[in-house]
């Protein structure tokens, strides 16, 4: 690194730079981004994109006074470099270093924490009111990228904004690009403007007169109105009740820094909401990037001279490409089988269904909320919906799922990735929260299943219910267990005794059962592989607490509500008494770190679960040998 970023702790040394000084900046940041990105890993094209976005940014806008919210905040690098975390860009999603999100906690230049995607104009428009409910001179900036735009929540903060006079500017970062190719009318609608002769006019005539403008609203709306005037009609988001500025060149220093300062003038002025359209490139200035964003959307570590490279060895299959190839195996058997996704193909192991069954696959794009009740309608119809989304994005659409799904008992299965902890991403992504928030709604089901094959046939038994069945599997690969030829149900509710001992029973729901099945050797005690939150294998419950002096629950999910909370409930309301040692997720957000290190940290590898279950249960536990192994794991 030389000269220049070296220099800037915080934006304040930024401002203080000559103009011609922020290009030379602008790339040395991008290649310090390269760099340090390559030894983490994390989130690399979106970064690349909005390198000169957030120079101009913090260049033009007085932050931290002028609040700054970046949508989904995955783009955030850049400004995190630029406002004093440089230095610990090597800690980057690792524990106990910074996170690669916004966090409010981390910085006061994180006005707000985001992850989840599509809150920033609301959280902009609730700071930009409240300026001025508190009679204080303060803009707020919401950064969002196309593929947020796409979520309805952005449209209501849009709708509610229109008609206030709020300090607010939008600024639509469009890449052209969600995670994958960018899906629906809006993306159609954007490249409309962006196409032909309005982009080539507006562009030159925005540069000409903005940057040249005075500062004064009467002109700079006269401007507007006559450059569209001659050019398009009003755009959709001047009918929000928007001025509508751009599409601009989000790398071009020279046309954001003016067009930002006359935006900057037009909110002092009173002007209200303004809406900023920036185009850019993901991946911008990195070409295996450029030419390939979807793999450097959020890549490991890798060697910048060299890029990603495949694995030498085909890696373990994830949960999620098992999913994927049951949901091509259950569709070549069944026309009615529809895949869904809300904007997670490549996540959600669909890309190879998506390839295969064109016709049955839809990308809703950012839209949990739709991606569920349009579940529920395919379902009324006698169609066969598969739902494919993280547990934690799910939380979006829980009323959906219990108004639209649960509540007319519709057959939709919920393929629930990432159900557990999810490592670098952290507390937003962390799948904590779905047995609690799903098991209180009736009709639903909750299957957990402990390895890959089981995964796969409990998708099966899933599809074959006539009722919503969730199914929930964590990021990553399991312990490797091979998949059954074909589609093959598991009985519906029913767990199974993986081990017996004596005195102590573990119920392990989920893949947690592999530490418990090790803990359990030293222990002697006996191992349950419960594979249902709900129905709960309530025979086995109960015979699992006559037969013992105790119970330990695990799951890899809230202790609060979770399944060892519906054990407890169960022995309570057929008045058994046994005590019940609960492990799971405890009632406090899960940091980012590497899954391993986490685990052990939470007590929920086998060292800590036989650790808790002696802490608690030493004096039930019988010092003999076991007694069989059933079953024993894969
Ligand atoms: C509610 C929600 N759903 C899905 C995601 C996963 N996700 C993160 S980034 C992203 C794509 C966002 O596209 P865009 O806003 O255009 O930003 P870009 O990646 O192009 O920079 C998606 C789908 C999320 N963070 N939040
Ligand atoms: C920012 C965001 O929400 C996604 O990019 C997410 O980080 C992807 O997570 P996975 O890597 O688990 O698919
Ligand atoms: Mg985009």
């Amino acid at each position: 690194m030389n000269g220049l970023l070296s220099s800037i702790d915080s934006p304040a040394d930024l401002r203080r730079l000559a103009r011609p000084q922020l290009r030379p900046l602008a790339d040395e940041l991008r290649e310090f981004l390269v760099q340090s990105v390559a030894r983490t890993g994390g989130h690399f094209s979106s970064n690349l994109g909005t390198v000169e976005l957030t120079v101009a940014l913090h260049y033009v806008f007085d932050t931290p006074h002028d609040r700054l919210v970046w949508d989904v905040g995955h783009q955030t690098y850049p400004h995190k470099i630029l406002t004093g975390r440089r230095e610990r860009m090597h800690t980057l999603r690792q524990l106990g270093g910074i996170s690669g999100f916004p966090v409010r906690s981390e910085s006061e230049y994180d006005a707000f924490g985001t992850a989840h995607s599509s809150t920033s104009i609301s959280a902009a428009l609730g700071m930009a009111l409240a300026a001025q409910a508190k009679g204080e001179r303060r803009r707020a900036v919401a950064v969002i990228g196309d593929g947020a735009m796409t979520a309805g929540m952005a449209f209501e903060a849009l709708n509610n904004a229109g008609v206030t006079k709020a300090p607010l500017l939008v600024v639509l970062n469009d890449n052209d690009m969600s995670i994958s190719p960018p899906v629906g009318a809006l993306n159609r609608y954007l490249a409309q403007l962006m196409s032909g002769r309005f982009y080539a006019a507006a562009r030159s005539v925005g540069r000409q007169v903005l940057s040249v403008a005075p500062p004064l609203l009467e002109f700079a709306r006269r401007f507007e109105e006559h450059a569209k005037g001659m050019v398009v009609p009003a755009t959709l988001f001047e009918k929000f009740g928007f001025n509508y500025i751009g599409p601009i060149d989000g790398h071009d220093l020279e046309s954001l820094v003016p067009t930002l300062e006359n935006i900057r003038r037009l909110l002092d002025d009173g002007a209200g909401p303004q809406f900023l359209h920036v185009v850019t490139k993901k991946g911008q200035g990195y070409k295996l990037a450029e030419a390939d964003p979807i793999t450097y959307h959020g890549p490991g570590k890798f060697d910048p001279q060299v890029g990603v490279v495949p694995p030498a060895q085909p890696p373990k299959p994830t949960f999620s490409a098992v999913f994927g190839q049951w949901l091509c195996d259950m569709a070549e058997r069944d026309k009615r089988l529809i895949g869904i996704t809300p904007a997670m193909r490549e996540g959600s192991g669909m890309v190879e269904f998506h390839r295969r069954f064109p016709d049955r696959y839809y990308d809703v794009g950012i839209a949990e909320q739709h991606a569920v009740t349009f579940a529920a309608g395919l379902a009324c119809e006698g169609l066969k919906p598969v739902v494919a989304i993280y547990s934690t994005f799910l939380q979006r659409a829980y009323d959906q799922a219990i108004h639209d799904v649960a509540l007319q008992n519709l057959p939709v299965v919920f393929a629930l990735d990432r159900a557990g902890i999810v490592g670098a991403d952290g507390p937003t992504h962390c799948g904590a929260y779905d047995i609690p928030f799903l098991r209180c709604i009736p009709n639903v089901a909750i299957a957990c299943p402990s390895d890959e094959a089981e995964c796969y046939q409990l998708l099966t038994t899933a599809y074959e219910q006539s009722h919503p069945v969730a199914v929930r599997y964590p990021r990553g690969a399991g312990v490797g267990a091979a998949l059954p030829r074909e589609p093959q149900a598991l009985p519906y509710g029913r767990g199974e005794v993986r081990r017996r001992g004596r005195g102590v029973a573990i119920l392990a729901f989920g893949t947690l059962l592999h530490p418990a099945l090790q803990a359990a050797e030293a222990l002697g005690a006996t191992v349950a592989n419960m594979r249902w939150a709900k129905p709960l294998d309530r025979d086995l419950v109960l015979a699992l607490a006559r037969d013992h002096e105790a119970l330990v629950t695990v799951e890899e999910g809230a202790i609060a509500g979770g399944a060892g909370a519906a054990v407890m409930e169960l022995l309570a309301a057929e008045g058994v008494v046994r005590p019940v040692l609960p492990l799971g997720l405890p009632d406090r957000f899960i940091e980012h770190g590497d899954p391993a290190l986490l685990l052990a940290r939470l007590g929920l590898d086998a060292a800590g679960i036989e650790r808790s279950v002696r802490d608690r249960f030493g004096a039930h536990l019988v010092a003999r040998p076991v007694l069989e192994v059933v079953h024993p794991a894969a």
